[in-house]
């Protein structure tokens, strides 16, 4: 079976996903294609334009995808990631594994950037950990993929050197989360998009207190899964 990482980043509770959340937000594309736009604008960073230049390195199916979960902050976990020297992403969420497997993993490599030896390759698509076909196509490509489930120490689960770290990220009090001092490629600060931080509705604490009881049971049994007590009640 692909290896699953599962560590709290923001506190979002994951329960019963696969029932809720499947019905997917059309703006969850938009965004990522968004991002991507944005991300064309930006230089390639030398070690990828040496890699292209010389023609060396080539394009690899994803070692490690992160499969989720939906507004769990999956964009941010993998555009911090990107500033690993060892790590390479296809910026745009492929759907590979719930839209577009009729088109095979020769279209899925293609999409992939080149790597060197020793670099990963990674992409990201939340839709995956809602997708019940996902697993299984997953492990069809290969059984060694690995599998992130929102952040915590995902250096040390990709075997990398802990390269990133606090003093990468300042907290920029306006989007109200860490920000990259210097974005991948650029010597600029980088935060993500205006769809990402937005301000959330008051919700009323009887409609929060329901929520926590109808949670609570799939939490318990997720805690049991992972061995950790996320503290989510
Ligand atoms: N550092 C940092 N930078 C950017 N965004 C951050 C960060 N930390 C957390 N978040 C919050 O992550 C939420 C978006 O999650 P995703 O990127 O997984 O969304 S998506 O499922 O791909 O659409 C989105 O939450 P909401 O604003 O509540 O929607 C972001 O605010």
């Amino acid at each position: 079976m692909p290896s699953l990482v599962v560590e709290s980043y923001r506190g979002k509770e994951m329960s019963s996903a696969v029932d809720l959340l499947n019905d997917e937000l059309d703006s969850d594309r938009t965004e990522d294609w968004d991002e991507m736009r944005g991300e064309h604008q930006r230089a390639p960073e030398p070690s990828a334009m040496s890699s292209f230049s010389n023609g060396s390195g080539s394009k690899k199916l994803p070692q490690a995808i992160i499969i989720g979960v939906k507004k769990g902050g999956t964009r941010a976990l993998l555009e911090f990631l990107r500033v690993h020297p060892d790590i390479r992403a296809v910026g745009a969420e492929p759907h590979f594994f719930d839209r577009n497997y009729e088109n095979g993993l020769e279209w899925y490599r293609e999409l992939m950037p080149k790597t060197l030896e020793g670099q990963i390759t990674m992409e990201k698509t939340p839709s995956y950990f809602v997708t019940r076909e996902a697993p299984a196509r997953i492990s069809a490509m290969s059984r060694d993929t690995k599998l992130i489930v929102v952040l915590g120490r995902v250096q040390d689960f990709l075997g990398l050197k802990r390269i990133i770290t606090d003093k990468h990220f300042y907290f920029n009090q306006t989007k109200g989360f860490p920000c990259l001092k210097k974005a991948e490629g650029s010597s600029k600060p980088h935060c993500l998009g205006k769809t990402k931080g937005r301000t959330h509705p008051n919700i009323d604490p009887e409609v929060v207190q329901r929520l926590r009881d109808f949670y609570r049971p799939f939490n318990m049994k997720f805690y049991q899964m992972t061995g950790h007590n996320f503290g989510w009640d």
